[in-house]
């Protein structure tokens, strides 16, 4: 079986219900189970500013599924919620993005693993630490703790 980390985030309608129908989503998809869930962080918009502030989560799965084949489920999963792309990193109703899958480096056109974003957010680093204090960046072998330590601008709980 194998471990995969998946980064939540919503800033656009009901926020929260989004998540949640997210996690649920992932939950139903045959290969998938998920483990761990994060608390809910408000979040300050990184990239693209001019935008509502977040709500993010980091989700813990067990997965028999492939990389390509778990990146194909989070596609579909924000398609069905409603998911636009009119703007790049602009407003969203819903995104999933792939973190970690094992401790495996993943780089083709559709999809980089680790994810390449991940060391610069702390929306992502601190949900993260907060399911898994151990985990470690396979690429430089750094714990993401002391990453997240230095990144917790603009990160509240919820
Ligand atoms: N705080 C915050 N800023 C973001 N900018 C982008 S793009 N996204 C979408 C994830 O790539 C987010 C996000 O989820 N949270």
């Amino acid at each position: 079986m194998n471990r995969a980390y998946i980064s939540l985030g919503s800033n656009i309608g009901s926020r929260l219900l989004f998540l949640q129908q997210a996690v649920r989503s992932l939950q139903d998809v045959k290969g998938i189970k998920v483990c761990q869930v994060s608390s809910v962080y408000e979040t300050d918009p990184v990239g693209y500013v001019d935008q509502a502030a977040f709500l993010n989560i980091v989700v813990g799965l067990e997965t028999s599924l492939t990389p390509h084949e778990l990146l194909k489920k989070c596609n579909e999963i924000e398609a069905i919620l409603g998911r636009t792309r009119e703007i790049h990193w602009g407003p969203r109703t819903v995104d999933l993005d792939i973190l970690l899958y094992n401790e495996e480096n993943v780089k083709t056109e559709k999809l980089i693993i680790p994810h390449p974003r991940m060391t610069e957010r702390g929306f992502v680093l601190i949900p993260l630490v907060e399911i898994n204090p151990d985990l470690r960046d396979p690429r430089t072998n750094r714990s993401f703790i002391e990453l997240a330590d230095a990144q917790t601008e603009g990160v509240h709980l919820w």
